[in-house]
């Protein structure tokens, strides 16, 4: 079980020197709770980022098939908690519909038991991390290094083009919703793709083009 230990979030602002507060619920996980998943296994794990609409779970979806991986999204772990009335439904669904980040202890527990469930230890994990506070608890609570991060670059009218005509009926598919995942991702994802750049892990793929088009981009870093 995830615990909260007291009064975490100023050493993480003062640790990472963002401002969580404006867009982030900020939870620290308990470092006794450390360590890598309860099972005797060691998945693979390849992190896949972008701002909204830029076609992340598109290409997710052939990568998975063609290479055999297994695709989670996590904003599709936080819609199926929305719609199972889960504890954390309304919070969720309220920070979703606001384009804010919903706090690590919800989405590393989640993301967690998704790891730990079903046979295919190579996973895309699609929409994670969103912010340096995302990274640090899943560093704290799973523990595995990603092997490949991709970073899908548009520019953001085409991005909000993308989203307006997705038409799934998700509720933040509209524009002022659209505008405020913009700046959030700016604010606190893109600090994560700088991370893991300096690390040398980042794959930057140009986005523009058609879905076979980056496909083609992507073929290379997996087909080996
Ligand atoms: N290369 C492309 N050119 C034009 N439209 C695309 C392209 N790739 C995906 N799309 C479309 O753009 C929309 C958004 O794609 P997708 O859902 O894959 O994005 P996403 O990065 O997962 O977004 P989000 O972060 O909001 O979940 C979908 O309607 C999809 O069909
Ligand atoms: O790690 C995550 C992933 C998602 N969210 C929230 O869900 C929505 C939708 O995510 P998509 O990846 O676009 O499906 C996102 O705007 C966040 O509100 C999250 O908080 N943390
Ligand atoms: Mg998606």
């Amino acid at each position: 079980m995830l615990r909260r230990v007291s009064s975490p979030s100023m050493l993480n602002q003062v640790a990472y020197g963002l401002n969580f507060v404006k867009a982030v619920s900020t939870e620290v996980l308990n470092p006794a709770d450390a360590g890598i998943l309860s099972k005797a296994r060691s998945p693979a794990i390849n992190f896949v980022l972008g701002g909204p609409g830029v076609g992340k779970g598109t290409q997710c979806t052939r990568i998975a098939e063609i290479y055999g991986f297994r695709h989670l999204s996590v904003g599709d772990l936080l819609r199926k908690e929305i719609s199972s009335n889960s504890e954390y439904g309304d919070m969720i669904l309220e920070t979703i519909t606001k384009g804010k980040i919903v706090s690590s202890e919800v989405t590393v527990k989640l993301l967690k038991s998704a790891i730990e469930s079903g046979e295919n230890d190579r996973f895309l994990i699609d929409g994670f991390p969103r912010s340096e506070e995302n990274r640090v608890a899943y560093e704290q609570i799973i523990g595995i290094e990603p092997e490949v991060v991709l970073f899908f670059d548009c520019n953001e009218e085409e991005m909000m083009k993308r989203v307006l005509h997705r038409n799934q009926g998700r509720v933040d598919d509209n524009i002022d919703t659209t505008k405020e995942r913009l700046r959030v991702f700016e604010a606190y994802s893109l600090p994560v793709i700088r991370y893991y750049s300096q690390k040398g892990k980042l794959h930057k793929i140009n986005a523009i083009g058609t879905e076979d088009e980056i496909f083609e981009r992507l073929r290379p870093i997996f087909a080996t």
